[in-house]
């Protein structure tokens, strides 16, 4: 393949074939509206803009890199699934991306809200989230965790162990508390997804087993308990899912356990959580359900389940995360370098260096997942080449986009836009090589609000109490 020589950057002639999915886009200047928040468009210039917000402007006021979250995109997803899953009840997970902002729009969309720490918790209550709308998750939650949890009055603790069980009976015993508590179970299911975010298989950290009885035994134990109220179980298969096939399995094993209690209680407990893990497009290659079809086929797993095994349906819940946050935010990078490196067989492979990297979003080098880019500052009718964009950090596998078509004329200055960066990309985020970590703006109608500021060496350096 050949392409046009730039600016003594590339002088590639050959660049390497990329992954079979990953199509040469026809116009590299077009946006796939599938993996940008709803507000966001290129200019005539070439400029993209989020809310009205050009990305020239937000680098400009806020810095490199920033992340840009586009509110209305955020409320919208959430109204989606609230209205989608009506009548059940919808836990935006935190762990994908909160602050006190987010809270309240969480909060004023009518969603509950599911927290797995004490950072996640103090975030929600100091937003005045509700506490009875709140679920703690957690698969080992500290005493602190747990007294915070049930002095501020969650509205349930999704227990992981008997250990945890033990300890939230002598909180309540030492302080006249109750518990209302979930059983989150184990459904061993092979969900389709990378390895570190599949958990419903047996060998995994989270959960009571169903089939070696553990999940039984621990529901039992919290019927009897005079300081715990069980609610129901719960079940995350993994994150990051397409396949409603998980679901279903998950579905079916979790309403013949509730059964099962059932028949060796005589009480039917009244709800089952399914969790989250909703996919969302990253690259062309994804193509995620939407919420009403994600509604239907629980809702049709679950009525068929109930009367299979002559059960009332219990109510029901689902924790997204990923599939209301993600696509509501991208990440805007300063390109460094260009430098194009000889593979073998003559081809090339064209290294593009941004000023963030795996600090400000570790998914890629943690799961190799997926992304893509765009040049966000200019339109370019250059060729395309094959490139890999790669982060400032002293890591070889410091990988942002492992394979995209960039204008072959990209160049330092320039600035790169990476698509579905608002769930796990801050919320995971490191300072790794001293790096502070890059600012959250919020834009709605034109408005920036800054949700996360960005960090500075003086933060790093208020930590390093030694001499
Ligand atoms: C218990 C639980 N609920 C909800 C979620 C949210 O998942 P996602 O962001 O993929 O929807 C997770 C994360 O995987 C989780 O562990
Ligand atoms: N952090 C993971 C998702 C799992 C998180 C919750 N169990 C990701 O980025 O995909």
């Amino acid at each position: 393949m050949t392409h046009m020589h730039v600016a003594g950057a590339i002088h590639a002639d050959v660049s390497t074939p990329g992954p079979q999915w990953l199509e040469r886009p026809s116009d590299p200047n077009k946006l796939n509206s599938a993996l940008w928040s709803k507000t966001t468009e290129r200019a005539e210039d070439g400029v993209i803009s989020t809310a009205g917000l050009r990305v020239t402007d937000a680098i400009e006021q806020f810095g490199s890199p920033v992340y840009l979250m586009d509110e209305q995109d955020f409320r919208h997803r959430a109204r989606e699934f609230r209205d989608a899953f009506e009548g059940w009840t919808v836990y935006y997970a935190g762990k994908a991306f909160l602050t006190r902002t987010v809270a309240h729009w969480v909060d004023e969309e009518g969603l509950s809200l599911d927290v797995c720490s004490a950072g996640e918790l103090a975030t929600a209550l100091q937003a005045g989230f509700d506490p009875a709308r709140i679920g703690m998750h957690g698969n080992n939650k500290s005493v602190d965790e747990l007294a915070t949890a049930l002095d501020a009055g969650v509205g349930r603790i999704i227990i992981d162990s008997l250990d945890e069980l033990d300890r939230i009976i002598e909180l309540c015993e030492a302080n006249d508390w109750h518990a209302r508590v979930m059983v989150r179970v184990t459904p061993g299911v092979e969900a389709h997804t990378h390895e570190y975010i599949a958990t419903a298989h047996e060998d995994q950290k989270f959960g009571f087993s169903i089939t070696n009885n553990q999940a039984m035994v621990a529901m039992v134990r919290c019927h009897y308990d005079p300081h715990t109220t069980l609610l129901g179980i719960h079940s995350h298969i993994g994150s990051q899912i397409f396949d409603t096939g998980g679901f279903e399995v998950a579905a079916r094993r979790t309403m013949k356990l509730l059964s099962q209690f059932t028949d060796a209680t005589g009480t039917q407990l009244p709800e089952l959580d399914l969790g989250g893990g909703f996919g969302i497009a990253y690259t062309s290659q994804d193509s995620p359900s939407t919420p009403e079809q994600l509604a239907g086929d629980l809702r049709e797993i679950v009525a068929h389940e109930a009367r299979g095994h002559g059960m009332i349906e219990p109510r029901l819940s689902i924790e997204p995360g990923r599939a209301i946050v993600g696509p509501a935010a991208m990440a805007v990078y300063t390109v460094g370098t260009v430098k194009p490196v000889d593979l073998e067989g003559g081809a090339q492979r064209i290294y593009v260096s941004v000023d963030g990297g795996m600090s400000d979003n570790i998914r890629p080098a943690l799961y190799a997942a997926e992304y893509s880019a765009v040049l966000a500052n200019r339109c370019s009718q250059a060729e395309t080449v094959l490139c890999r964009v790669v982060g400032k950090h002293c890591e070889g596998g410091d990988i942002l986009v492992h394979d995209v078509f960039l204008p072959a004329d990209v160049h330092p200055g320039d600035l790169l836009a990476v698509p579905a960066s608002g769930a796990y990309s801050r919320s995971m985020a490191s300072n790794y090589n001293h790096t502070p970590r890059p600012p959250v703006v919020a834009v709605n109608d034109g408005v920036a609000k800054v949700l996360l500021r960005r960090e500075t060496l003086d933060d790093l350096m208020a930590l390093d109490v030694g001499e």
